[in-house]
């Protein structure tokens, strides 16, 4: 199948000369096929923003090739511009205008004709309050505008940056049917989201980006079943004994990621020698069973960022290369 949009060796280094030099893309990799619902995941500070940044030719790589629709990116961005839809970071609307005047100006510059102005209002919800000054809206109302005006020009190609940001439970509801409608319709939706639960509904496939990398990607079944092998949850007798017992299991070589009331181990070959190990520490199992793994899972052991009881994470996750203090990633998992 043909891809619609293909990253390879993505390289980009923010240069500063009060803040150093920093890592955000380390040779990243991306590929998404025609008609898919794919999540793009990423601890903040991973890279997402400047992958997608870079796509849309607002960011100059440091090296690397991208394609969308076939066709070469940045040099093709002015022959396909009228085939992507993007909302990155959230755009900014005339506060005075309404969202039907703010679609209608956008169209009438896109050359977009008329009446899709309605069918986008009506897509994403806002065909009631379409006549209001935008800056009576909510949060929610402002990103349902931002993705109808993604939408007027009817893109092959949507790509969506964190598109539930602000939205309630009912409307997070309404725009996984919208993506997935819009996916049916035969667009292909690239979508950023911190909502890995969300993410495991609406999405096809998935690319997890850390430290400027890719460290999984392909359908959301395969990339599940992949690391649901051998993972295994530990709950110990006593609570507080946890940091001690994930710190002894990663010495002994085991993936560890840590949760409030316990451990989630990847792959586990023989669940008894986890026991044994513990045993030998003074450490007492309550219970060790296998575990199907969600996508929240497999996100906090791949990216190190589970929290940690008694440890902030740093948010960022890149890495200063020079002429810094020490920023190495700040690893969140036990025992790290
Ligand atoms: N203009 C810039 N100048 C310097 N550094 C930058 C710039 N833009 C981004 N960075 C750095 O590049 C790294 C990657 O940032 P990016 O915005 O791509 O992350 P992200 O994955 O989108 O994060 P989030 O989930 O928080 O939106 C971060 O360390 C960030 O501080």
């Amino acid at each position: 199948m043909p891809a619609v949009l293909e990253i390879e060796g993505l390289r980009k280094t923010y240069r500063s000369r009060r803040r150093g030099t920093r890592n955000a893309l380390d040779g990243f990799d991306m590929r998404v096929e025609a008609g898919q619902v794919h999540g793009f995941l990423g601890p903040n500070g991973s890279g997402k923003t400047t992958t997608l940044r870079t796509l849309l030719g607002l960011i100059r790589p440091d090296g690397g090739r991208m394609t969308i629709l076939g066709h070469e990116v940045p040099a093709a961005l002015p022959q396909i511009a009228g085939q992507v839809g993007a909302i990155v970071e959230s755009p900014q609307f005339f506060p005075h205008f309404s969202a039907r005047d703010t679609l209608s100006l956008l169209a009438s510059a896109g050359e977009v004709p008329v009446p899709r102005v309605d069918e986008v209002l009506e897509l994403v919800g806002l065909r009631d309050r379409a006549g209001e000054r935008v800056k009576t809206y909510s949060l929610g109302m402002k990103q349902r505008l931002a993705v109808a005006s993604a939408l007027l020009k009817n893109p092959k190609l949507l790509i969506l940056d964190e598109p539930a940001n602000g939205l309630d439970p009912g409307g997070i509801r309404e725009m996984r049917t919208l993506v997935r409608n819009l996916a049916q319709s035969g667009m292909t939706v690239v979508l950023s989201s911190h909502i890995l639960g969300e993410i495991q509904l609406i999405c096809d496939s998935v690319t997890i980006i850390s430290l400027g990398r890719r460290v999984a990607f392909g359908p959301v079944d395969e990339v599940l079943a992949q690391h649901s092998s051998g993972a295994v949850r530990v709950r110990l007798e006593a609570v507080t004994d946890l940091p001690v017992a994930a710190t002894a299991l990663h010495k002994a070589g085991y993936r560890v990621s840590a949760n409030p009331d316990h451990l989630m181990l990847a792959g586990v070959d023989k669940p008894a020698t986890v026991t044994r190990l513990l045993a030998e520490q003074g450490l007492y199992v309550s219970e060790l069973a296998p575990v199907a793994v969600d996508l929240e899972s497999v996100f906090l052991e791949l990216t190190n960022t589970a929290p940690v009881p008694g440890q902030h994470r740093q948010v960022d996750q890149s890495v200063r290369v020079n002429g810094a203090e020490s920023s190495a990633p700040t690893a969140g998992g036990w025992g790290a």
